[in-house]
C-alpha cells in the first residue's frame, strides 16, 4: 500500500507518519491533530522504505515514526532512524516505539531521531510532545503550532502565557507545590523566577504563611547573612538595631532565596548548617532557634560549572536541588511574545487611563523578530515606555523603535537588528558550544549535557551527524 492522505492539503504544514498499521496510526494522529489549533496535513506510510521514498519526494515538517515498521529499511533501528533523519532534511524527528525500552530509545536517539515516546500514546500526549519539540527546536513558528485550544491555560496565578513550553511550568508547579521539598528554579534573568516562588507558594502547604524573598545579588557578605538569619544590637557600640532575618520571618511559610549563586562560600556553609538544623541564629548571638520554612531558591547561572570551579559548594546543590523547575526563555515560546505584548500595554495603558487597541502588523513583526534577551521583563519594560509615551490606539514600529532607546541590550533593539559578521551557521555554533562543555567537564558528556540543560542523548545524536557529514 503506498501513502494516504488522512486530511486535505489547504494547511501549512506537513507531518509523515510511518506505521505498519496505518489506520490506527491515522487514528492517533487525528485525535492528536485536532487538540491543536493549527493542524498539519498528515501523510501516512505502511513501511520504513514507502516513507523513506516519500521524504525523498516531498518536504515534511514533521516526521513520526513506528520502530518496529522501520526493520525494511535497514537492519539496526539506529541505522533506520539515521537513514530518515538524514533525508528529513530539518523536518522534526519523534520515534515511537511499543517498548518503553532504554536500547530503543537510545537508538532512536543516537540515530538522530530528536525525541522518543514508549506506545501506547495518547492523542493529547503526542499533541503535547509535537508542541514541546516545536518549541525546543524554535519551530513553533514554521510548523504553525499553538498549544491545544481547548485545554490550554492561558496563564496560571501571575503568570501569563499558554504556549505548551509554559503549560507544562504550570503543570510541575501545581505537581510539586504541595511538597514541602526544596525547589530550585532555573531560568535567565526575567523569565518569571519570583512568579514562579510566588506561585508555588500560593499553591503550597505553607501558603498561609510569609512569602519572604531574600535577593543575594551584589550586597556584602556581613549585611547578607543579617539578611537571611537577623544581626543582634551591639550592646558596646549601639550601632546597629536588633532585627530577625528572613528566615526566620519566614518561619510557617516559605523562604524564596533569589540569586542563590551569589552567595560566597561561607554564606554557602552558613545556609547548609540551616538547611541541616532547620536552626537559625543571628549574627552576634550563641543561642539559635527552630523554624519551619520551605525553601525555594533561584538562579540564572550554571551552578554545575560554579561546581567544577569550585565557587559553589556540590553538598549544598544537591540539598536544594531536590525539585526543578526551569523556565524557558522567551525566544523559544514565540506565541507568548504577543499574547504578553498585549498583556502589558493594556496594563499599563489603564495605569496611564488610556486605551490601546494594538499593534500594527509591522510592530507586531518586529516583536515576533526581536531575540528578548531579558525575557519578558525587557518586554514588559518595553510596554510600559509605549504606554508613558503614547496616547492611545495602535502601536506602530516606528514607536516600538522610539521607546526602544532606554534598552538594556543595545544590540537587540528594534532599530538595530543588523548583527555583526560573520554569522557562522547554527549547527557550527552549536558544535562549538557543545564541544566547548564537553571538554571543560574532561570528556564527561553527562555533565556536559547537564551544565547545558539538555539530555546526554541529545548530545550523542549531534555528534553523530556531525560525524556523518564530515564535520566532526
Ligand atoms: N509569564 C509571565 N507573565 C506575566 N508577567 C511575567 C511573566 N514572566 C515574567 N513576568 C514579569 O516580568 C518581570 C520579570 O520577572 P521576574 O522578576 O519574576 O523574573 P526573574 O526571572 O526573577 O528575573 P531576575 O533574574 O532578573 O530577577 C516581572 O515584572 C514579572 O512580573
Amino acid at each position: 500500500m503506498g501513502m494516504q492522505t488522512t486530511r486535505e492539503s489547504n494547511l501549512r504544514s506537513r507531518m509523515l507518519l510511518i506505521d505498519k498499521d496505518v489506520d490506527s496510526a491515522g487514528e492517533l494522529a487525528r485525535s492528536a491533530l485536532s487538540c491543536l489549533a493549527s493542524q498539519p496535513e498528515v501523510i501516512t506510510a505502511p513501511s520504513g522504505r514507502s516513507g523513506f521514498d516519500s521524504l525523498r519526494a516531498n518536504r515534511f515538517d514533521i516526521v513520526v515514526a513506528d520502530l518496529s515498521s522501520l526493520t525494511d529499511l535497514a537492519e539496526s533501528a539506529e541505522e533506520a532512524v539515521g537513514r530518515l533523519a538524514r533525508v528529513s532534511e530539518g523536518a522534526l524527528v519523534l520515534v515511537l516505539s511499543e517498548a518503553s525500552s532504554v536500547s530503543a530509545a537510545v537508538a532512536a536517539m543516537r540515530g538522530g531521531a530528536h525525541d522518543y515516546l514508549a506506545k501506547p500514546v495518547t492523542g493529547q500526549a503526542f499533541a503535547a510532545r509535537i508542541g514541546e519539540l516545536a518549541e525546543r527546536h524554535g519551530k513553533t513558528r514554521a510548523l504553525a503550532l499553538e498549544a491545544p485550544s481547548g485545554a490550554a491555560m492561558e496563564g496560571f496565578e501571575a503568570f501569563v502565557g499558554r504556549s505548551s513550553a509554559m503549560q507544562y511550568v504550570y503543570e510541575q508547579i501545581a505537581r510539586i507545590a504541595p511538597s514541602m521539598a526544596p525547589v530550585f528554579i532555573t531560568g535567565e534573568s526575567g523569565t518569571g523566577k519570583q512568579l514562579c516562588a510566588e506561585a508555588l507558594h500560593a499553591h503550597g502547604p505553607a501558603a498561609d504563611g510569609p512569602l519572604v524573598t531574600v535577593r543575594c545579588a551584589a550586597m556584602p557578605s556581613r549585611q547578607l547573612e543579617a539578611e537571611l538569619f537577623g544581626i543582634v544590637s551591639d550592646a558596646h557600640t549601639g550601632l546597629c538595631e536588633a532585627k530577625p532575618g528572613a528566615a526566620e520571618l519566614a518561619n510557617g511559610g516559605t523562604l524564596f532565596v533569589n540569586e542563590i549563586a551569589e552567595l560566597d562560600l561561607s554564606m554557602q556553609a552558613r545556609l547548609l548548617r540551616f538547611l541541616q538544623t532547620g536552626a537559625v541564629s543571628r549574627v552576634g548571638e550563641s543561642t539559635s532557634r527552630q523554624v519551619q520554612v520551605r525553601v525555594i531558591c533561584a538562579t540564572s547561572r550554571n551552578l554545575m560549572q560554579m561546581i567544577k570551579e569550585k565557587a559553589f559548594r556540590e553538598d549544598l546543590f544537591y540539598r536544594l536541588h531536590v525539585l526543578p523547575i526551569h523556565l524557558p526563555p522567551l525566544r523559544q515560546r514565540p506565541s507568548d511574545i504577543m499574547v504578553l505584548a498585549r498583556h502589558f500595554l493594556t496594563l499599563y495603558g489603564r495605569r496611564q487611563s488610556k486605551m490601546f487597541t494594538g499593534f500594527s502588523p509591522d510592530a507586531e513583526e518586529a516583536l515576533m523578530q526581536r531575540d528578548w534577551p531579558g525575557n519578558v521583563g525587557e518586554l514588559s519594560a518595553l510596554m510600559r515606555r509605549v504606554a508613558l509615551t503614547q496616547d492611545a490606539g495602535i502601536v506602530t514600529r516606528a514607536l516600538l523603535e522610539s521607546c526602544d532607546t532606554g534598552c538594556d541590550q543595545p544590540t537587540t533593539r528594534l532599530a538595530q537588528r543588523q548583527r555583526p559578521s560573520p554569522i557562522l551557521p547554527m549547527w557550527q555554533q552549536e558544535q562549538r558550544i557543545i564541544e566547548e562543555a564537553i571538554s571543560a567537564f574532561n570528556g564527561n558528556i553527562s555533565m556536559a549535557a547537564a551544565a547545558l540543560e539538555i539530555s546526554p542523548s541529545t548530545i550523542y545524536r549531534k555528534r553523530q551527524s556531525w560525524a556523518n557529514s564530515g564535520a566532526a
